[in-house]
């Protein structure tokens, strides 16, 4: 919805019927996806995994979640920072989040749910684990396509195994006047990569390479997908975190259901596939849930590039 001027994000069709693996277009697909993430850290991904009626269910149970006193959303506390509930920050009036660790588990959604409601949600629960474990073979799909295209299949295989999976639904009250206001202010996911579907209203901004912002208009059978720090650490720099922001308009309120895929218990090491003498080592090996603590530490906070503070070379 931005300037007919302004640059577009790459949309990648990743549905099933447009993938085949066993055929040549599988490489040139697999191609346009890292070239994507290495001109813009993101893409905007279209993807039929998540039936228009388990979307449906998954918005309406977040709003669901979002109607709850405050005090007991405030409940959701969690060790790592920021995955718990936030809200009412000065910075961003307009903002509203709550995390849900292991979410792709039976027992992650439900000791959530749980906690969010004594008595019982089932329809909550099985609703945001159908809908995580459908987003996390989209996950499979993009990482199976990235590793074949740098020919890092094998390198990825522990990783694979060390993945987490956080759902984090965000509301967005609609500015007040006509003036846009600020949603969520600008930053890189400390995630290794970062799934985002919404629910009609747009918001997101993506800042390119030469510092422009470009709006991010997609529909609902869309997904952008993401890189995260961790991300751009394994990958050597080759695909780099985009900074982006929320900026919002007086329209409507906007729900967001984003799935932030992380690597726990595995030191992250960049491939020696990845080095060369044109891409000589920028990353030192790292956990990336001590990343993610240390963004929040006053150093991290206050560093340019958090991630090359924490394990660059
Ligand atoms: O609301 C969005 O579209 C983006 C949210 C986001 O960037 C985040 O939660 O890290
Ligand atoms: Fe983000």
């Amino acid at each position: 919805m931005g300037s007919s001027t302004q640059p577009k994000l790459p949309v990648i069709d990743l549905s099933s019927k447009s993938l085949n693996l066993n055929s040549s277009s599988w490489v040139t697909k697999c191609d346009e996806v890292t070239r994507a993430l290495e001109e813009y850290g993101c893409f905007i991904a279209l993807y039929d995994g998540v039936s228009s009626e388990l979307r449906d269910a998954t918005f309406l149970a977040s709003q669901e979640l979002f109607n709850l006193p405050t005090e007991v959303k405030a409940l959701n506390i969690t060790k790592t920072p920021y995955n718990g509930y936030i809200g009412q920050q000065p910075m961003v009036p307009l903002y509203e989040s709550l995390g849900i660790e292991d979410v792709n588990t039976k027992e992650g959604a439900e000791s959530f749910t749980k906690l969010m409601w004594p008595s019982g949600n089932q329809s909550f629960s099985e609703s945001v684990v159908m809908y995580s474990k459908a987003v996390v073979e989209l996950d499979k799909i993009v990482m199976k396509m990235i590793v074949k295209s740098y020919g890092i299949e094998e390198n990825y295989e522990s990783i694979r195994g060390s993945t987490t999976y956080l759902l984090k639904p965000t509301k967005y009250l609609r500015a007040q006047g006509d003036e846009k206001m600020l949603g969520l202010r600008e930053h890189t996911d400390k995630s290794f990569m970062t799934y985002l579907h919404q629910d009609e209203v747009n918001g997101l901004e993506i800042k390119t390479k030469d510092g422009e912002w470009i709006e991010v208009d997609y529909t609902s059978s869309s997904f952008v997908v993401m890189a995260g720090d961790a991300f751009m650490a394994w990958t050597n720099g080759r695909i780099e975190s985009p900074t982006h922001r929320v900026m919002m308009t007086a329209d409507k309120d906007r729900y967001v259901l984003g799935l932030f895929a992380s690597i726990r218990d595995h030191i992250i090491e960049v491939p020696q596939q990845l080095v060369d003498e044109n891409h000589p080592l920028q990353f030192r090996p790292f956990d990336n849930y001590k990343y993610m603590q240390f963004y929040y530490t006053e150093e991290g906070v206050k560093a340019e590039c958090a991630i090359r503070t924490y394990c660059g070379v």
